[in-house]
């Protein structure tokens, strides 16, 4: 007899968003046939930030396996404010467009709040601009912010009803963080944002049966900081140097989360793994949300996508 607890149950983000997309493009293909509509993203990027080319490549590979139109513009690092919000002020003037989405971070001359928010709210697929923000802060309908929306969808595949669960989410950003306690507390959890001026944080974690790191910090997040059990979604993509020192020493890198992963496994009950968790659902909620801005586009309900 063994008296070693079990490992995590891993989630499978990356086969959750495969079985996502499928639905969204059969979702989609209805939609065109139907009202001879195609969903159509737009996608702006201005200069060359690394950490969002991942993030480039396989939304480009999924839109295209989704059936949608999908454009990207390549803005050199050198674009005015103004320049970025003419073209924005096109996109939200293009008929044939639904989803517009400016990646970030923006170059520093730039200011982010001004050009997210002069992307027109129903085409904000990424949720960003303060209307989608106050929509979900007060429950009405809008455009939810993909990687918690997607956060979400696999909480409730794994766990069903989430009524009266202690949620902590530890990141207090606009983009993850606090969408991330609207849409738990809008399923009736007890939510606690947590940040880095929290005291005691590994005490805080420990109380929480979801434990959403959010934090941006390579592995901050340590397996004793875990309840037993608990169901822990890891919302990090940090690059570091590879784990072996030779291919390190050559510049070779790996992507690890927030959560230090090999401690954790062996304490809580379900976690998302990084690379394949989190990340894929993200995109595929983009997607989810370009499907849902063409329907309301034209005064059709969207179908329902969650499985
Ligand atoms: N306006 C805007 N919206 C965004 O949503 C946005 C952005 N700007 N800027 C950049 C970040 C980054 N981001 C990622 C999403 C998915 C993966 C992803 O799918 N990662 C895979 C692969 C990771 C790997 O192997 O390298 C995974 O986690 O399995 C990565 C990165 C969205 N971002």
């Amino acid at each position: 007899m063994s008296a070693e607890p079990a490992r995590a149950t891993l989630i499978d983000g990356k086969a959750f968003s495969v079985d996502l997309v499928d639905r969204v493009a059969a979702a989609a293909a209805r939609l065109e046939a139907s009202q001879g509509v195609k969903p159509g993203l737009a996608v702006v990027i201005v200069g060359e930030d690394p950490a969002s080319q991942i993030y480039v490549r396989n939304k480009g590979e999924t839109t295209l396996r989704a059936g949608m139109r999908s454009d990207t513009h390549r803005l050199d690092e050198t674009t005015t404010q103004d320049e970025l919000l003419a073209l924005i002020a096109r996109l939200n003037a293009d008929a044939g467009i639904h989803g517009v989405l400016v990646q970030l971070p923006l170059p520093k001359h730039i200011d982010s709040s001004v050009v997210l928010d002069a992307i027109d709210p129903d085409k904000d697929v990424d949720g960003f601009h303060v209307v989608n923000a106050g929509r979900l802060a007060v429950g009405l309908p809008g455009l939810v912010p993909c990687t918690p929306l997607g956060s979400l969808m696999l909480l409730k595949d794994q766990l069903g009803d989430l009524t009266g669960l202690n949620a902590v989410i530890v990141g207090r950003s606009n983009i993850v963080g606090k969408p991330m306690a609207q849409l738990l507390l809008g399923e009736s959890c007890t939510v606690t944002i947590a940040h880095s001026r929290t005291r005691d944080l590994p005490a805080l974690c420990r109380t929480a049966d979801i434990l959403v790191a959010a934090v941006g910090r390579p592995e901050m997040i340590k397996g004793d900081w875990i309840k037993p059990g608990a169901t822990v979604i890891d919302v990090g993509i940090n690059r570091v140097p590879s784990a072996d020192p030779v291919k390190a020493a050559e510049g070779k890198t790996r992507v690890v989360g927030d959560v230090a992963f090999k401690e954790a496994v062996e304490i809580a009950g379900r976690i998302t793994p990084v690379p394949g968790g989190v990340g894929p659902m993200t995109i595929a909620c983009l997607l989810a949300n370009t499907y849902s801005a063409a329907c309301r586009s034209i005064g059709v309900e969207p179908e329902p996508l969650d499985a």
